[in-house]
C-alpha cells in the first residue's frame, strides 16, 4: 500500500520581489513499511520537502496524499488531527523540552490524545524507553543525556503515538559518526519490528547507505541517479 504520495509539487518562497523555487514539479511515491532517504546538497529542498509531507508546511502548487487522504483539502483542525495520528518527527536539533525529564518528553505529546488513557499513555512512555535503551535515564533531563540519548529520546516520543510514518529531518546531523550510526541502526530496528515507515534527509554518505531506498533531490527537482 501506498503510504505517502507527492504529485507535481511545487514550493515557491516570496523573499522581497524575489520568488525562490525551493521544490520543482515533484513527484514520488513511499509504500507500507520503506526506510527511506532523501538525499541531496545543502540547499537543495530536502527540508522543504519532509516539512510539506509532515503537513507543518503547504504546497504553492500540487498534490499530497497521506494515504488516501489528500492533505491541501484538509481544515487546520484536520490537519492537526491527522499530524497526531499518523506522523512521528525527529529534528535534527532534537526539538526535546529543555524543563521535562526523558520521560515526560516521551509522555507529552500522548497527554494531547484523548484516544490514549493514561495507564496506556504510561505502559508506551515506559516501553519504548526501554526500546530505545534509556529505561534508566528516564529521570534525566536532555541536559543530563549526551547527543545520542538525546536522539533517542526524540526517537521514543516519536514513536509512542504510533505513527504510521516518521519523518526525520537529518537525524544524525548533530552526532558523531559513530553515534550516528548506532541512531540510524535502532531506527532501521524499529522499522522492521514495528513496520513503522521512516523517510530520512541526510547529506551524509554513510547514511545514505542503510537506507532501502534513496531519493535524489538537487535545486528542488528529483533527480534519477
Ligand atoms: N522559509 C523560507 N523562506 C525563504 N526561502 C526558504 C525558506 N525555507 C527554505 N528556503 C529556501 O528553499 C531552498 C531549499 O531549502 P531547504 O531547507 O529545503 O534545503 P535542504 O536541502 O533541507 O538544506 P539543508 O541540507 O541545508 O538543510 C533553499 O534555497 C532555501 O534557502
Amino acid at each position: 500500500m501506498t503510504k505517502v504520495r507527492v504529485e507535481h509539487v511545487w514550493k515557491e518562497y516570496k523573499l522581497g520581489k524575489q520568488t525562490v523555487k525551493a521544490l520543482r514539479d515533484v513527484s514520488m511515491e513511499v509504500g507500507d513499511g520503506e526506510f527511506i532517504a532523501i538525499a541531496g546538497p545543502s540547499g537543495s529542498g530536502k527540508s522543504t520537502l519532509l516539512n510539506l509531507i509532515g503537513c507543518i508546511d503547504t504546497p504553492s502548487r500540487g498534490e499530497i496524499y497521506i494515504g488516501d487522504e489528500e492533505v491541501s483539502k484538509k481544515t487546520p483542525d484536520q490537519l492537526a488531527d491527522l499530524r497526531a495520528r499518523t506522523l512521528g518527527f525527529i529534528f535534527q536539533t532534537f526539538n526535546l523540552l529543555p524543563v521535562l525529564t526523558a520521560w515526560e518528553n516521551v509522555e507529552y505529546p500522548l497527554l494531547y490524545r484523548k484516544d490514549i488513557p493514561p495507564r496506556e499513555r504510561r505502559r508506551r512512555v515506559a516501553h519504548y524507553l526501554v526500546l530505545v535503551g534509556l529505561a534508566d535515564f528516564a529521570k534525566h533531563k536532555p541536559s543530563e543525556l549526551s547527543g545520542g540519548q538525546r536522539q533517542r529520546v526524540a526517537i521514543a516520543r516519536a514513536l509512542a503515538g504510533h505513527p504510521a510514518i516518521i519523518l526525520a529531518d537529518e537525524p544524525t546531523a548533530n552526532l558523531d559518526s559513530k553515534t550516528g550510526e548506532s541512531v540510524l541502526r535502532l531506527m532501521k530496528r524499529l522499522n522492521r519490528d514495528e513496520k513503522t515507515t521512516f523517510i530520512f534527509s541526510t547529506h551524509d554518505h554513510r547514511v545514505m547507505e542503510m537506507a532501502e531506498r534513496v531519493i535524489t533531490v538537487s535545486d528542488g527537482q528529483i533527480t534519477v541517479p
